[in-house]
C-alpha cells in the first residue's frame, strides 16, 4: 500500500527545484540528506505558521522562544541556510560561464540582480524562491491527491483516462517508463482533453486554495452595489463556490468531467466562475505549468498502473491548512496494467 499524497508532495517539490532552480533535490527517493531536511523544515514551518491563526499566544511564545515558535525558529534557520547556499552556488556556477545554468528561473533572476543589486539582494532572491515553493508545491500535489481519490471512487473515469492516454500517445503496453515519459510533449498533452477535464473537475470540487482574500487598495463599489472602503479585507471561498447549484446546476456536488467537454474538446469557463486559480490581474502565474506538471504525472502513473483505495469505503477528509491537504494521506493499491 502506498501513501500517494506523500509521494506527490515529494515529487512536486523535486519538480519545482529542477525546473525553477536547476537542482536535483531528490526527496522522492530521499537520496540527499540535506534536501530531505529542508523539505521537512519547509512543511513543518507551513503548518506552524497556519497554527498561529488558532493560537492566541503565539506572539508570547515567539518572544519567549518556546513551543512551536522555538521549533519554527529552528526550521527557518534550516530553510535560510539551504536557500542561501543554493543562491551562492548558483552564482558561482554562472560566474564560471556554465551555459546550462541560465535555463532555469533562478539563473534568470540572478542575471537580473546583476543589473539591480540594490533591490535584488540575496534576501529578496530567497523570498522569490520560497514564494514559488509555497505557491507551487502543495497546490499541485494536493490537487493530484484529490484527483486520484476521485478516480478510485469513479473507476469508469479512471478507465476513460487510461484509454485516452493510450490513444493519444499510441504507445505499446510493453513500453518502458523513460520512453513513455519522453513521448509526453506539449503537443501530445494538449490532446488529452478528458484528462484535462477530470483535473479541472477535481479543482472545482477540491480547490487547492479553498479560501482566498484580498484587501482594497482604495474605496470601491462591488458589482452588486456593496461599498468597500480602502483597507477592507474581502474573502471568497472557492470551495463553496465550486459546489453552488446557482453556479454549476443541480448536479454541482457530483464529479462529472464531461461538464467541461464540448464535442470531446475541453471547454474552459470564465476564471470568475471557476476560481480555483484566482482571477484578474493576480491570477495564478503557474497555471499552465501546473496543468502540464499534473498531466505528465497523471499520464505516466495511469498508463502503467490502475489504482484502488486500500479501503474501498474510505471517505477522505481535508486537513485545515493554507492548501486543501488530505487528512491522514491517501492510501492506495497500485496494480500494473500489464498484469491480468
Ligand atoms: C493546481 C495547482 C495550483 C493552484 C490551484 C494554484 C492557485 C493559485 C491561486 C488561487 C493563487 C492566488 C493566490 C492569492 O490570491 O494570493 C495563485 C497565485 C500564484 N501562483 Fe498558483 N496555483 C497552482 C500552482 C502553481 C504553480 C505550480 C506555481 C509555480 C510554479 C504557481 C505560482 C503562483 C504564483 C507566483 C502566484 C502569485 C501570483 C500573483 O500574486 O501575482 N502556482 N495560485
Amino acid at each position: 500500500m502506498i501513501d500517494i499524497q506523500d509521494w506527490l508532495m515529494k515529487s512536486t517539490l523535486d519538480s519545482i527545484f529542477k525546473v525553477g532552480f536547476g537542482v536535483d533535490l531528490d526527496t522522492l527517493s530521499g537520496s540527499k540528506e540535506q534536501g530531505t531536511r529542508f523539505s521537512k523544515a519547509f512543511d513543518d514551518s507551513n503548518f506552524i505558521i497556519f497554527h498561529r491563526f488558532v493560537d492566541l499566544f503565539w506572539e508570547v511564545k515567539r518572544y519567549l522562544n518556546i513551543g512551536l515558535e522555538a521549533q519554527l525558529k529552528r526550521n527557518l534557520k534550516v530553510i535560510d541556510d539551504f536557500v542561501f547556499q543554493l543562491i551562492h552556488s548558483k552564482r558561482e556556477l554562472m560566474n564560471t560561464g556554465f551555459e546550462r545554468s541560465k535555463e532555469d528561473m533562478l539563473s534568470r533572476f540572478l542575471m537580473a540582480s546583476i543589473e539591480d543589486p540594490e533591490n535584488m539582494t540575496d534576501k529578496y532572491l530567497r523570498d522569490i524562491i520560497l514564494n514559488f515553493l509555497i505557491a507551487g508545491k502543495d497546490t499541485s500535489a494536493n490537487t493530484l491527491t484529490w484527483f486520484f481519490y476521485m478516480l478510485c471512487k469513479h473507476p469508469f473515469v479512471q478507465e476513460k483516462i487510461a484509454m485516452e492516454i493510450k490513444e493519444v500517445t499510441a504507445m505499446p503496453e510493453n513500453q518502458n517508463i523513460e520512453g513513455f515519459a519522453e513521448c509526453l510533449t506539449d503537443e501530445v498533452l494538449d490532446k488529452m482533453h478528458y484528462l484535462h477535464a477530470a483535473l479541472t473537475e477535481t479543482l472545482r470540487l477540491y480547490p487547492a486554495v479553498p479560501l482566498d482574500g484580498k484587501s482594497a487598495e482604495e474605496d470601491d463599489v462591488l458589482p452588486n452595489g456593496m461599498k468597500v472602503k480602502k483597507g477592507d479585507g474581502i474573502s471568497y471561498m472557492a470551495y463553496a463556490m465550486g459546489r453552488l447549484t446557482e453556479i454549476w446546476g443541480e448536479n454541482a456536488e457530483e464529479f462529472i468531467p464531461e461538464r467541461w467537454l464540448d464535442n470531446g474538446k475541453f471547454l474552459p469557463q470564465s476564471s470568475f466562475k471557476f476560481v480555483a486559480f484566482h482571477a484578474g490581474p493576480r491570477i495564478c502565474l503557474g497555471k499552465e505549468f501546473a496543468y502540464r506538471q499534473m498531466k505528465i504525472l497523471a499520464a505516466v502513473l495511469i498508463f502503467f498502473f490502475k489504482f484502488k483505495l486500500g479501503d474501498e469505503s474510505y471517505i477522505a477528509r481535508y486537513r485545515t491548512m493554507f492548501t486543501l491537504h488530505m487528512d491522514k494521506g491517501l492510501h492506495l493499491l497500485a496494480f500494473h496494467r500489464s498484469c491480468p
